[in-house]
């Protein structure tokens, strides 16, 4: 295994000139040894790009990359001893389940004994013991897609396994363990496992620390608990969660914020200007009227959706979003509500960075 360090960019264009020509801006992280994390965000942010980056498939155009402190920018996936797992099966049809997952290791002449070994923990791990003497060929896709999930952690001398959305073609209710096996098995191998998804459940419940990404940024990298709780960037915000945060213009000035034509006390001080409140549905409580801290928003739709109620409301213009528990007694559509869009789970943005 290896700490995989990154200081580089990427332009596919021969004379990037401007932000938008970059399908990576310069980037300076580290993938820790053992760490398992997951490259989120939407289509096109650069997810791919990057993972090919470390896996040697693409060389950056500028900068370098890594591995525990040796330069391999320039080598090949073989020689930076990577594995890696893609959307569809890259699986042998004519060989049997145990003969695919031994493949890698019969490769590089790994002992027979320690390879019947090693397959057989792998396929416990997938629950895929009964069918090692089966032949891929008969096998349905998921099947298929699970072999090729065990021949990227078969091998336990790999610098880093790569998994570039590898459940995508799984069936939504076995995806559901598998992501809760992943997990698992991480923790059995303590392998470096990094894993590019655009489905933050199946990030948040694989990874350790969550690298979101944006239009070519990495804008934050945490735990599922920091993206929650304080989101770096306006978009860790508004992407995760769901819904996402709930966003209003402020203006800051002498320790209040005018926010919808009210002016609210503010919690700490911050500097003056234009910003942006943030409050997730999570934490916006419903107040006492003319309670410190909060706005009268109008209902305009309240749904039961069993584990709570989600209430929808407005004030000037602006659309917010409550997560209430499901026994509360919400107000009816067209009535005042008193939203607490101040309080201690409150962000401010300001050119959508949190201010600290
Ligand atoms: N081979 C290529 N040549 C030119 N542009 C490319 C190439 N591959 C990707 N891009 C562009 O680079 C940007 C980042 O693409 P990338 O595939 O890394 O994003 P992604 O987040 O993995 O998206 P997806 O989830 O859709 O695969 C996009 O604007 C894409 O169009």
């Amino acid at each position: 295994m290896a700490r995989i360090e990154l200081d580089l960019a990427h332009s596919y264009k021969p004379n990037p000139q401007q932000d938008s020509d970059y399908a990576l801006l310069p980037l300076s992280m580290a993938f820790e040894d053992g760490g398992a994390y997951a490259l989120l965000g939407p289509s096109g942010c650069g997810k791919t790009t990057m993972l090919n980056i470390m896996s040697g498939l693409l060389v950056p155009s500028q900068g370098r990359v890594l591995f525990d402190g040796r330069d391999v920018t320039r080598a090949s996936p073989q020689e930076r001893n990577i594995a890696q797992v893609f959307q569809f099966p890259v699986i042998y049809d004519t060989m049997t389940v145990a003969e695919n997952l031994a493949f890698p290791l019969r490769n590089r002449k790994v002992p027979e004994a320690q390879i019947r070994e090693r397959v057989g923990q792998i396929a416990e791990m997938l629950e895929m013991s009964g069918q090692l003497n089966q032949r891929a060929a008969g096998l349905s896709a998921d099947a298929k897609q699970k072999i090729s999930l065990g021949r990227g952690l078969v091998r336990s001398d790999v610098a880093a396994v790569l998994f570039d959305e590898p459940l995508t073609v799984i069936d939504p209710h076995l995806k559901w363990q598998l992501r809760r096996k992943l997990k698992q098995i991480h923790h059995e191998l303590k392998l470096t496992l990094i894993y590019v998804t655009h489905d933050q459940i199946e990030a948040l419940t694989f990874a350790d620390q969550v690298v979101v990404m944006t239009r070519g940024r990495a804008v934050q990298v945490g735990t599922p608990g920091d993206l929650f709780e304080r989101p770096q960037h306006a978009f860790v915000g508004h992407f995760i969660g769901s819904p996402g945060m709930n966003f209003l213009p402020g203006q800051a000035q002498d320790g209040h914020v005018v926010v919808a034509g009210h002016r609210l006390p503010l919690p700490r001080a911050l500097p003056s200007g234009a910003l942006r409140v943030g409050v997730r549905p999570e934490y916006l409580a419903l107040a006492p009227q003319g309670e410190r801290g909060s706005l009268p928003c109008e209902v305009v739709r309240v749904q039961d959706v069993g584990t709570h109620q989600m209430l929808t409301a407005t004030v000037d213009g602006q659309v917010l979003k409550a997560r209430c528990a499901p026994e509360q007694r919400l107000p009816a559509v067209g009535e005042t509500v008193w939203l607490q869009v101040l309080g201690e789970h409150t962000c401010f943005y300001q050119n959508e960075e949190l201010l600290p």
